[in-house]
């Protein structure tokens, strides 16, 4: 019944000639592994991967031990030492899963753009540094921007990650402030456009304004580099709230590059679905309904401030001109066939050194694919009708959000076509590998 819903859809859908041939163009074959059921698949991968964790927390559970043994006499607890900078709190926080070293940064190799001054620019850079830093609030900044730079320096600040959340935006947070030409945004997501300057960012509150360019964008340490280094926010609510935010941030800082990440909008809102659940903020359709995934994301994928991304980048792409926007799609950043590449387009439009901190972004904040085969988010059970449902509404999703970048010259066909199928895969390999036939045959739908 569902399918055949969906033909319908599709068929009215590809009334417009230029999203038919998208859909065409895209067209993917089954899989290999298609209509190979997962219990013929075995458990195997399900008992190395406990075997892992089993063996990771029994080393935790010594280091432990040892830890309490070391630093706890007599129940009084001694002082941990050596303390960790704020930068290297930053890059701790920014660990993999894996607990990788802190690595190492040169915090000052922005400055050698310095010595290449002459001294006409060394005033320039000067003058430049000494309005900004002087400033106190979005109007004073609008203005000392407009002042001439020396080359090497960044308008402050340089660029937003404005969202979406769950689409690696900690990752790439966490690989940038790890480049040499990047100040560390103090806070990753400090949402303090939305939750504290709404609805008009200049009149936002004084001392607001202040402890944004102080607390959150880091402004003493960018000047005592002279703004050699492109400080940044990067709260994802900030694309959600597109509809009075874009406008407005285009009002009070023009000049700003804004970074976008966009996930297959089924995953995406999956993903957001076991945040919600696992910081206890669950939603009443999960309630109300058996505790089932599915209806929760028919609401996400109709909802226009969350995986319906049209209507919000549409906002963006009114405010701001397509040079200063820059849309990646988090498959891309994330596949590592591809995620060099993507993570070099990125810099190169933020202005970075592109080969700088390296060619990976690492893997943080990671909720999906933990616990055991039955724990909430491991994988989301719904019924093959029920995903192919989803599908249909993320495939509209899809054309329309391609729509409107099109439209900003953001991508031209053949990077429509790229980033469609890059979707249709996540969507092909959940129908082919992890459902099981007829419509009401049930599914576990991995995201991407
Ligand atoms: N390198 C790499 N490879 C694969 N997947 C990656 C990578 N980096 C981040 N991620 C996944 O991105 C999800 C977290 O996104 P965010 O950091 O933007 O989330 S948040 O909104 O800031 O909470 C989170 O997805 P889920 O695990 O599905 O929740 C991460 O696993």
């Amino acid at each position: 019944m569902v399918e055949s819903v969906l033909a319908a859809h599709t068929k009215s859908a590809a009334a417009d000639p230029e999203e038919q041939q998208l859909l065409n163009d895209v067209e993917l074959k089954p899989t290999s592994k298609a209509a190979h059921s997962r219990a013929e698949r075995g458990h195997w991968p399900g008992v190395l991967l406990a075997s892992v964790v089993l063996a990771l927390l029994t080393r935790m559970a010594t280091h432990r031990q040892s830890w309490l043994a070391e630093h706890v006499q007599g129940g009084v607890l001694l002082p941990e030492a050596p303390q960790l900078s704020l930068f290297e709190q930053q890059l701790a926080g920014c660990r993999t899963f894996k607990a990788q070293p802190i690595p190492s940064v040169d915090t000052s190799a922005s400055l050698r753009a310095l010595d290449a001054h002459t001294p006409e620019q060394r005033q320039q850079a000067q003058a430049f540094t000494a309005a900004v830093s002087a400033c106190a609030n979005f109007r004073c900044l609008r203005q000392a921007n407009k002042l001439p730079r020396a080359p090497g320096q960044f308008r402050f600040p340089h660029f937003m990650v404005i969202g979406f959340p769950k689409c690696a935006t900690t990752s790439i947070y966490c690989h940038l402030i790890q480049h040499p030409q990047v100040q560390y945004a103090k806070d990753k997501e400090s949402h303090r456009l939305t939750d504290k300057c709404r609805p008009l960012l200049e009149q936002c509150p004084a001392q607001e304004q202040r402890d944004y360019l102080v607390d959150i964008l880091n402004m003493e340490e960018a000047a005592a580099a002279s703004f050699t280094k492109a400080a940044f926010d990067g709260s994802t609510h900030y694309a959600q709230e597109g509809g009075w935010l874009a406008a407005q941030m285009a009002e009070a800082l023009p000049w700003v590059k804004v970074v976008v990440s966009m996930r297959d909008p089924i995953s995406q809102a999956l993903a957001m679905f076991l945040h919600n659940y696992m910081h206890n903020r669950t939603a009443a359709c999960w309630e109300t309904n058996g505790q089932r995934v599915y209806t929760c994301v028919v609401a996400d994928l109709q909802a226009e401030d969350r995986a319906r991304y049209g209507p919000t980048i549409q906002k963006w792409v009114e405010a701001f001109p397509g040079e200063q926007l820059h849309i990646v799609q988090f498959e891309s950043l994330t596949s590592r066939q591809t995620m060099g590449e993507a993570m070099k387009g990125l810099k190169s439009f933020l202005g970075l050194d592109p080969t700088q901190p390296s060619d990976k972004l690492p893997l943080t904040n990671w909720k999906h694919k933990r616990g055991d085969e039955n724990s909430v988010g491991r994988y989301w059970n719904i019924t093959r009708g029920e995903y192919t449902h989803l599908v249909e509404l993320a495939r509209r999703n899809t054309v329309e959000v391609l729509k409107v970048m099109g439209s900003a010259g953001l991508v031209d066909s053949k990077a429509k076509v790229e980033w469609m199928r890059s979707w249709e895969r996540v969507w092909r390999n959940n129908l082919d590998n992890n459902c099981e036939e007829g419509e009401q045959g049930s599914c576990k739908i991995v995201v991407s």
